[in-house]
């Protein structure tokens, strides 16, 4: 675990060190993906526009954030900026130099990511409601496949700038973020293949 740690804190220390002038996008990033931002902007947005999709936005949102908590509560997970000045695997080193932002600081454990979760649940949410809202029968193909094609990147590329805040302000390891959005995505194929299709819960989403 700690060799993977310390990898994870040379990545953190090559984004400090590299990309020093993108501190405030990484910033806004980590603000902007914060799930109180689904609850009051994304939510009441959406549920004016179409009340199915608003729902579905806060289902996700509290039970990705439910799933985080109880992932944390078995996982754990160190924190970057906390765990290089606790273990002793640099005892016979100098320790490696990490910059502290005045969000870096969480107070729970740190895997999975809850930012990554959150934002892949939700994103995932928003993109599948724009492509359905997007795509017409009488489409041409072309035009539905570049619809796709924009859209997912666009989450992905979302995802991307989400994992790479949380591993700039060393809030997360690598490995901690990408469990993040692996593990929501993941919820998010077995809520639309069984849970939504379940008539126990018809009307709920
Ligand atoms: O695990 P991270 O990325 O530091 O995020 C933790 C926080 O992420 C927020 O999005 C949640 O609303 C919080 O409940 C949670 O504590």
């Amino acid at each position: 675990m700690d060799l993977l740690h310390s990898s994870g804190v040379e990545l953190v220390q090559y984004l400090q060190v590299n990309y020093r002038e993108a501190q405030s996008w990484f910033t806004f990033i980590s603000f902007a993906a914060d799930l109180r931002n689904t609850f009051f902007v994304f939510f009441p947005i959406w549920f004016h526009l179409c009340e199915a999709v608003g729902v579905k936005l806060l289902w996700v949102a509290v039970i990705g954030d439910w799933l985080n908590l109880i992932f944390k509560w078995f996982l754990f997970g160190e924190r970057p900026y906390w765990w290089v000045h606790e273990t002793q695997f640099y005892a016979n080193s100098s320790l490696p130099l990490v910059q502290q932002f005045p969000i870096t600081c969480e107070t729970g454990p740190g895997s999975p990511s809850g930012h990554a979760m959150g934002s892949a649940g939700v994103w995932y949410v928003m993109v599948t409601a724009l492509l359905t809202f997007g795509l017409q029968k009488k489409q041409p193909c072309f035009q539905r496949w570049c619809l796709h094609v924009l859209l997912w990147t666009m989450f992905w590329v979302i995802q991307a700038c989400v994992c790479a805040s949380r591993v700039f302000l060393a809030a997360h390891f690598p490995h901690q973020v990408f469990l993040g959005v692996i593990s929501d995505v993941c919820f998010e194929l077995h809520f639309i293949l069984y849970v939504q299709k379940d008539t126990k819960y018809a009307g709920m989403f």
